[in-house]
C-alpha cells in the first residue's frame, strides 16, 4: 500500500491514478516508494513560536515613520550599528530587552516591551519568520532585515 503521506488520486482526464503529496501539494504519476515529509525546513518544530523585537527602522523603510519619530532619516548602515550597540547592551546585561525595546524601538510593539505575542508561520516577514522559528526559547538573534528595517529578535515562548 501506499508510504505516510500520500495519497492515490485519479486523473480526471485520463483515468489514469497519481499520487498526491499531501505536504507539497507537488503530484507526481509514479507511485512513490517513500513517506512524504512536512515541507518547510524544522519539520517538527513549533507550529508558533512567541517573540519581543526591537526594530530600529531606516531612511530605506518600507514605512520610515514611527511613534518615535514622523520622518526617520538615518541611514541603514546607521539603524544596524545602533542595533548592535542595542545587542551588546542586553547580552552583556547592561540593558534589559524590555527596558531597550519600550524606549528605542520604531514599532509599536515597543508600549509592550517589543512583545509581538505568539505567531504562525506566514504572520511576519519572511526573513524574521525564518530567524524567529530557528531561535531557541530564550535565545536572541543577530541583526535581522526586513523591508521594515533591522530588528533583533527575543524567542520568548
Ligand atoms: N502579529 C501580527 N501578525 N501582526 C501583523 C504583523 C505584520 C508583519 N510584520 C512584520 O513582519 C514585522 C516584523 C514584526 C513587526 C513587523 C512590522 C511592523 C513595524 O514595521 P512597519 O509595518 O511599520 O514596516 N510592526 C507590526 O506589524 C506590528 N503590528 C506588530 C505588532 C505590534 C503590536 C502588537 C502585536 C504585533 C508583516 N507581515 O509585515
Amino acid at each position: 500500500d501506499l508510504p505516510s503521506g500520500w495519497e492515490k488520486r485519479l486523473s480526471r482526464s485520463t483515468g489514469q491514478a497519481y499520487y498526491l503529496n499531501v505536504y507539497s501539494k507537488e503530484s507526481q504519476w509514479e507511485k512513490p516508494e517513500k513517506a512524504a515529509e512536512p515541507v518547510g525546513g524544522n519539520a517538527g518544530g513549533p507550529d508558533t513560536v512567541q517573540c519581543s523585537h526591537l526594530l530600529v527602522k531606516h531612511e530605506g523603510s518600507r514605512r520610515p515613520s514611527s511613534w518615535r519619530e514622523d520622518i526617520i532619516s538615518r541611514t541603514k548602515e546607521e539603524a544596524l550599528e545602533e542595533v548592535k550597540a542595542y545587542r551588546e547592551q542586553i547580552t552583556s546585561g547592561k540593558a534589559s530587552f524590555a527596558e531597550l525595546a519600550s524606549k528605542y524601538s520604531d514599532c509599536s510593539s515597543a508600549k509592550r516591551g517589543g512583545d509581538l505575542g505568539p505567531f504562525g508561520h506566514g504572520a511576519m516577514q519572511k526573513p524574521f519568520e525564518a530567524a524567529a522559528f530557528g531561535l531557541k526559547v530564550g535565545e536572541l538573534s543577530e541583526p535581522v532585515f526586513t523591508d521594515s528595517g533591522v530588528h533583533i529578535i527575543l524567542r520568548t515562548a
